[in-house]
């Protein structure tokens, strides 16, 4: 076995992104677990103490909120969510701050969006802050920017965020920590539920039982946590899942939870982006010519093989690339607003710059924007 298919990668992995859930951050009482919390932190600060580097993601703004509001169970409405995450975002990193203190670490605060992760300049810039909060030696505490994200816009579990995050810093593994001892094969409430110790490929557990309610307080379940580690290990990096108090033998690369392998290659930070970060705005339908020109994996989409547009999309978006048949082939970044399209549809480059001058003979999705449906869906199967 090579390094990023065994455990044996974990104790040595340089770069290592640990993502927490909320179930396991938060009391009965909605309130921030300190304990917890604080049993996270040491085992982070040694880790980095021994020379490696943390990316924490960290669920719990809503959960934390729950407490100080009054509130007895999670709330549902967008607008409570938002006040709720910002009471609770400002405990968790204050609590973060002051536990990290006490090893001697900084710790700096990353609130993402998914359009953080869709347009090109902002992921970027995502990238470079972060690596640069890295090699100053802070640890990065990163969460959804829940307080202005919308339902249409919103990466809305943390479980992918991490796995695309891990991505971003080019992490060496990803470590997924929840309120359950790995992937069972039941869900574990069930009597007689069994851990998977080590999973080759995501293949091979397509028939376990998983459920997308987790606890009370988290999000998504186990479902969400498959799919991050499908993203994960698709592009290059091994993922853990046990329990939050396993933390310190995981990252020792002890026997405890779920060991996911890793199945792919690194793809480009875009592709992988575009392909797993946000929820489309709209749809872009081809007649049969553009389809197989676009499943032939190498052309741009033209105006010319669009029929028909559906969605309110400014340029720079992405959209979903649907066939003659209504099947969707791929998605993309549109090159246009949704109310310059019509006009252009059907029409060769030619002619629109004949007619309309430079700019408007560009176009609609450039092949290096624009990733293919995998067999499985993999381009759109992890929105929930
Ligand atoms: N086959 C399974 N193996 C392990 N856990 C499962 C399975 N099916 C469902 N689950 C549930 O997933 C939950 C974890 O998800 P969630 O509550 O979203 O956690 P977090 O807050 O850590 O993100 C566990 O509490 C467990 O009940
Ligand atoms: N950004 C949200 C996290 C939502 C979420 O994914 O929660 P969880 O399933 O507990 O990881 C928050 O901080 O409350």
């Amino acid at each position: 076995m090579n390094a990023a298919t065994s455990r044996s990668s974990l104790p040595g992995a340089q770069r290592v992104v640990v993502k927490i859930g909320s179930s396991s951050l938060t009391g009965p009482d909605g309130h921030l677990d300190l304990g917890a919390l604080r049993g996270l932190v040491d085992v982070l600060a040694e880790r980095v103490a021994a020379g490696g580097q943390v990316v924490l993601v960290t669920s719990g703004a809503i959960s934390a909120g729950i407490g100080p509001l009054g509130l007895t169970t999670r709330p549902r409405d967008l607008a409570t969510m938002q006040a709720a995450a910002m009471i609770g975002q400002s405990q968790l990193v204050a609590r973060y701050t002051e536990a990290f203190a006490a090893h001697g670490l900084r710790v700096g605060q990353v609130l993402l969006t998914a359009e953080d992760t869709v347009r090109r300049w902002r992921y970027r810039n995502a990238q470079r802050s972060l690596d640069r909060l890295l090699a100053l030696g802070v640890v990065p505490v990163v969460n959804e920017n829940d307080a202005v994200t919308t339902d249409e816009l919103k990466f809305g579990d943390n479980d992918r965020l991490a796995a695309l995050v891990s991505h971003l810093v080019r992490a060496d593994a990803l470590v997924l920590l929840t309120d359950v001892d790995g992937l069972h094969d039941a869900p574990p409430s069930r009597p007689g539920a069994r851990r998977i110790p080590y999973v080759a490929d995501l293949a091979e557990v397509a028939g376990v039982e998983v459920t997308a309610r987790g606890s009370a307080l988290g999000t998504g379940g186990m479902v969400t946590k498959l799919e991050s580690v499908r993203i994960a290990t698709g592009a290059g990096v091994p993922a853990v899942l046990t329990s939050a108090v396993n933390a310190r033998a995981a990252l020792a690369g002890d026997d405890v939870g779920t060991f996911f392998a890793v199945t792919g290659r690194r793809t480009s930070a875009r592709r992988l982006w575009i392909a797993h970060a946000a929820g489309s705005r709209g749809r872009l339908h081809l007649d049969a010519g553009a389809a197989r020109a676009v499943l032939g994996g190498r052309a741009s989409l033209l105006p010319a093989g669009v029929t028909r547009v559906e969605g309110t999309f400014d340029a720079g978006d992405p959209v979903e690339l649907v066939g003659p048949d209504g099947a969707v082939l791929a998605r993309g970044l549109v090159a246009f607003d949704a109310a310059e399209l019509p006009p252009l549809l059907g029409r060769s480059t030619f002619d629109l710059r004949a007619e309309l001058g430079e700019g408007y003979d560009r176009v609609v999705v450039h092949r290096d924007d624009l990733v293919l449906e995998g067999p499985t869906g993999a381009a759109t199967a992890s929105r929930r």
